[in-house]
C-alpha cells in the first residue's frame, strides 16, 4: 500500500510533484501539520508547514525558504537564513495560519559541498556573489516551480510573502502565484553575517537595511 495519493503536474516543463503524507510537527511556537512531497523531475523531497486553515480562499500568509543546513540545523551565523526561518514560524503561529514551504535547494541551489567551496573562498575574501561566480555558477541558481503544484494541493492561493528578495517575488509571481503584499523578513543580523548581508542588498537587490 502506497502513501502516495496525489499526482500534480504543473504547467511548464511537465513538472511532476507527488504529495506523499502528512503529519502533526509540535514546535516551540505551535504545533504545525507537515506535508511531504516529491520533485519527481529534480529527484528533491521538498516540506511544507501549515497552520490553521490556509484553503478558505483567503490570502495566507507565505514564506518560500530554501534550504540552508548550516544556518537552519547547525546554528551558523554566516548567514540569516535560520533566524529567518524561526522568525516565520514564530510569525505564523501568532497569526494562527500561514504556509513554509520548505525547498531543498541548498547553496541558493548549487548544493551543500559547493557551498563550503563557496564559503572557503569567502573566507579568502571573495563576496558571496563572486564565490559562486569563481566556481562556474550564477549568481542565484535556484528554481520555484515546484511551489505551486505544493500550493495547489494545499489550497494556497494568493499569499502575503515573507521575504526581502525581489527574484523569488518575481519567480513566484512568473508562476501564476498572487502576491498580495510582501512582508520584511529582516532577523539575524550579527558581526559575522555583515558581509553576506551587505553583498545580498547591493550585488542581489535584496530590500535589507544595512
Ligand atoms: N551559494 C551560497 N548560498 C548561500 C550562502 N549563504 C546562504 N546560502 C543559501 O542561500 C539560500 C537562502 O535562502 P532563503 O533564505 O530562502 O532566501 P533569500 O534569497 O535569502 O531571500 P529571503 O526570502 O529574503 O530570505 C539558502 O539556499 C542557503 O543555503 C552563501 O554564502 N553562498
Amino acid at each position: 500500500m502506497t502513501n502516495v495519493i496525489t499526482l500534480v503536474p504543473a504547467e511548464g516543463r511537465g513538472l511532476q510533484v507527488e504529495y506523499v503524507e502528512s503529519s502533526d510537527l509540535p514546535t516551540p511556537w505551535a504545533t504545525f501539520r507537515l506535508h511531504g512531497f516529491v520533485d519527481r523531475t529534480g529527484g528533491r523531497e521538498h516540506l511544507a508547514l501549515t497552520l490553521g486553515s490556509v484553503a478558505d480562499g483567503e490570502p495566507v500568509l507565505a514564506r518560500v525558504h530554501s534550504e540552508c543546513l548550516t544556518g537552519d540545523a547547525l546554528f551558523s551565523r554566516r548567514c540569516d537564513c535560520g533566524a529567518q526561518l524561526e522568525a516565520a514560524m514564530k510569525r505564523v503561529a501568532a497569526e494562527g495560519r500561514g504556509v513554509i514551504v520548505y525547498l531543498r535547494q541548498e547553496g541558493r541551489g548549487i548544493g551543500l559541498m559547493n557551498k563550503i567551496r563557496a564559503y572557503r573562498l569567502q573566507d579568502e575574501g571573495m563576496d558571496t556573489v563572486e564565490a559562486n561566480q569563481h566556481l562556474g555558477f550564477g549568481d542565484d541558481e535556484r528554481r520555484y516551480d515546484a511551489v505551486k503544484p505544493i500550493f495547489e494541493h494545499l489550497g494556497v492561493g494568493a499569499v502575503h510573502l515573507m521575504t526581502n528578495n525581489p527574484r523569488k517575488v518575481e519567480a513566484l509571481e512568473a508562476l501564476g502565484i498572487q502576491v498580495v503584499t510582501r512582508q520584511p523578513l529582516v532577523a539575524g543580523a550579527n558581526p559575522h553575517n555583515h558581509r553576506y548581508l551587505r553583498a545580498k542588498a547591493r550585488r542581489l537587490g535584496h530590500w535589507i537595511p544595512i
